[in-house]
Parts: structure tokens; C-alpha cells; sequence
């Protein structure tokens, strides 16, 4: 049977090496691009039919931003398809990035200079704002969006006698400390993508907890770093210009600077091939390039627990309700009962 794949993001970087990925691994595979701009997507789509011709590709508008987008393309999807074999749970955005240089010239002169580089501890914060559903936009993209996403997808994604999985593009960024049960949204500090991201990790943790018995399965993967617009976005383009050597020097040294998007897919890839029984669902797979160019997966524990998990689950559960009741308010403004 085709498998019928997902891809959140598809339209650049990570998001679209993989779908390159996936019809080099099985041609037959049915992808589905859901990407917020329309025209990326059609360029996104063309680009993938250069390379594999009868690729069947389908193309959903989808901004995982929007309360409003997912709901609808949701429903979309349940139209579309009967079952989902593959969720990627891939968008996401870091908006308006800020190095700290003097942690960076002195990380560079510590022994932790490797740790540093491969997580960028201490070096990034980002500006967050509020979005149009009222919720802080990283957040909202990363992972809200998301999550309400899976629980739409939910009659596609849990049929009986097949299993079907999700796979969310974390990061080793994604902090403990960053995260907080008190503001699950990070209103109050400056690092709302390294939050976001712990959050995803808590978050596959409880999936798995309350999805397993229903065939569903989640896992997470950090693809390394990689050079997409999303790192483009944090320094200016001159600056990378100058410091890409150095970048490639780096990688003979670590195996997480990945560098290109098909390197940094490898663990998204290897995990289609993986049966979920096998999978550990408190593992990050991490996406590695050895310093002579060679790919692999690895497994390495999180650093999570099932207390704050389910927690977090609790709270975007008693959000989402909050949402949909919001959104069945304004539509009742628009369209008043009885008329
Ligand atoms: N690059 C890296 O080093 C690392 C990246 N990651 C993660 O990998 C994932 C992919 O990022 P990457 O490939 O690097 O960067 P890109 O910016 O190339 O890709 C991000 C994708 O997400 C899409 N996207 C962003 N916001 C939305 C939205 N609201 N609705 C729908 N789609 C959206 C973008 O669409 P558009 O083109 O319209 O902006 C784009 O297709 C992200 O989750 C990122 O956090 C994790 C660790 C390291
Ligand atoms: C001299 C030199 C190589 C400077 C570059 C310093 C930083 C700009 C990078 C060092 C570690 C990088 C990193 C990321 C972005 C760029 C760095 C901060 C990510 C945060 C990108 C997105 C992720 O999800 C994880 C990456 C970890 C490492």
C-alpha cells in the first residue's frame, strides 16, 4: 500500500530535503506539502519533479500558526485521505535572533567551546510577539499548532490494524531551563525557541503515552546545524560569507555541525525506515555528520520527565478548548444562531 506522508514546512530547507529524501527512498510514496505560501510550495513541488517526474505530489495551504488554518486544513486533509502514514512535524521559526558576541568570543576560549557550538547555549535569544489568536507566535508556530493539528488528524492518524507516526524536528537547543510549567507560552523571557522546542520533546513523550494503544506513534529528532533560511536569518549574510570556512573547519571536530539540509534530513529519513516498536520514545535522534562527510543516526536520551509531560499536555488541552471556544464566539458574531 502507498504510504501517504505529511510534511509541515516542506517548502525549504530540512523540511524539503526530506520530501527529496522520502521519493528517493520509495517512489511510491503519495507526499503531501502543507506550506503557508502558496507559490513556495509550487516551486517546492517543482523542484521535487525535476528529480523524481512521477512523484505524486499534493499541495495544502497551511499557516500552523493559525488556529484557523489548521482547523481548516484539517478538514482538508480528512477529505483527501482515508489514513495518514506519516506525520512530519517540521515548521517552525526563530524570529528576529540576537547573538550574544561576548559569550561567543568567550565559550570560544573555554572547554566547552564543542558543547557551545552545538547547542548554542547561551548565545541566542529571540524577540516573540503576540499573534491574531492572542497567543505568542513561537509557540503558536512551533508547537500549538501543531499539537492541534495531531488531534484534528486524529480519525486519519489512528486506524484500526495500521499504525501511523508523528515526527517532530526538535533541536539541541531545547532547554529545561528555558521551559517553564508557570508560562508554558514564554511570555516573560527571551528564549521562546529553545522553550518551544523542550516543549515538543515533553510534548512526544505524553503522545506516546496516550496514543501507543491506538497505533500511534511519536518521535523526535534534532537534524544538527544546518544552513537554511531559518540560520541565515541570525547573522548577516556577509557575516556567514566570512565565517563559512571556519564552519567547515568546526565540522571536522563535531558531528552535529550537519551543514546541508539532505545531511541534516538523516535522521527524519532513517526513522521512515525504523518500525516504531523498536523506537525509544524518550530518545532524540540526532541527525550526525562525521568529519569525513558521512551521515548517521544516533539515539541520546532527553532530558525530560513524565511529571512535567503530562503536565504540559494538561495545559494544551485546556488551551485548545479555550480556542475553539473563542473561535465558535466569533463565528456566532458573524453568523448570529436563528438567522
Ligand atoms: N537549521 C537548523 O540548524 C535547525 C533547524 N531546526 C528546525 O528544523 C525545522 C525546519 O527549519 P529549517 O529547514 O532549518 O528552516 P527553513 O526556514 O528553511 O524552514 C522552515 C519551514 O517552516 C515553514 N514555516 C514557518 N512558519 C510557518 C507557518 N506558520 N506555517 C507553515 N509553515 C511555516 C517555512 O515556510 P516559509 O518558507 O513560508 O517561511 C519553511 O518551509 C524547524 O522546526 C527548525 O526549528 C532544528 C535544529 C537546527
Ligand atoms: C565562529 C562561528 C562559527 C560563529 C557562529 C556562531 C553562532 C552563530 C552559531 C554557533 C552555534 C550555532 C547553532 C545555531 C545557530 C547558529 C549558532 C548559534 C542553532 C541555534 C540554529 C537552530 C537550532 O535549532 C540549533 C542550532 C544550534 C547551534
Amino acid at each position: 500500500m502507498n504510504k501517504v506522508v505529511l510534511v509541515t514546512g516542506a517548502n525549504s530547507g530540512i523540511g524539503l530535503a526530506l520530501c527529496e529524501r522520502l521519493l528517493a527512498q520509495d517512489p511510491q510514496v503519495q507526499l503531501c506539502l502543507a506550506c503557508r505560501n502558496m507559490q513556495r510550495a509550487e516551486a517546492a513541488r517543482s523542484a521535487l519533479l525535476l528529480s523524481h517526474g512521477d512523484a505524486r505530489i499534493a499541495l495544502l495551504r497551511l499557516d500552523v500558526g493559525s488556529v484557523r488554518s489548521v482547523l481548516k486544513v484539517a478538514e482538508e486533509v480528512k477529505l483527501r485521505y482515508n489514513r495518514l502514514d506519516y506525520l512530519y512535524l517540521n515548521a517552525g521559526i526563530m524570529p528576529n535572533p540576537q547573538v550574544d558576541f561576548k559569550a561567543l568570543f568567550k565559550g570560544l576560549f573555554s572547554r566547552n567551546v564543542i558543547h557551545m557550538f552545538a547547542t548554542a547555549e547561551g548565545l541566542l535569544t529571540q524577540q516573540d510577539r503576540v499573534n491574531a489568536d492572542g497567543l505568542q507566535e513561537v509557540f503558536a508556530t512551533n508547537l500549538f499548532g501543531h499539537f492541534l493539528l495531531v488531534r484534528e488528524l486524529e480519525p486519519v492518524l489512528c486506524q484500526p490494524g495500521h499504525t501511523a507516526r508523528l515526527i517532530w524536528t526538535s533541536s539541541s537547543n531545547a532547554r529545561r531551563s528555558a521551559f517553564s510549567l508557570d508560562d508554558i507560552q514564554h511570555r516573560k523571557g527571551a528564549e521562546p525557541y529553545s522553550s518551544s522546542k523542550y516543549a515538543s520533546d515533553l510534548l512526544s513523550l505524553a503522545l506516546n503515552r496516550r496514543y501507543n494503544s491506538q497505533g500511534l506513534f511519536s518521535s523526535v529528532i534534532c537534524p544538527g546545524l544546518v544552513m537554511t533560511n531559518l540560520t541565515y536569518g541570525i547573522l548577516p549574510s556577509f557575516f556567514w560569507t566570512l565565517i563559512m570556512p571556519i564552519m567547515w573547519l568546526i565540522r571536522v571536530f563535531t558531528n552535529t555541525f550537519t551543514l546541508t539540509p539532505y545531511n541534516g534530513a538523516e535522521a527524519l529519513s532513517w526513522l521512515f525506515l525504523q518500525r516504531p516498536e523498536s523506537l525509544d520514545p524518550w530518545a532524540k535522534y540526532h541527525s550526525l555528520t562525521s568529519g569525513l562527510g558521512n551521515n548517521y543516526s544516533q539515539p541520546r536520551k532527553m532530558d525530560i520527565d513524565e511529571a512535567t509531560s503530562e503536565a504540559l499536555y494538561e495545559q494544551l488541552l485546556e488551551l485548545e478548548s479555550e480556542v475553539r471556544k473563542k473561535m465558535r464566539e466569533e463565528d456566532e458574531e458573524v453568523h448570529p444562531p436563528g438567522h
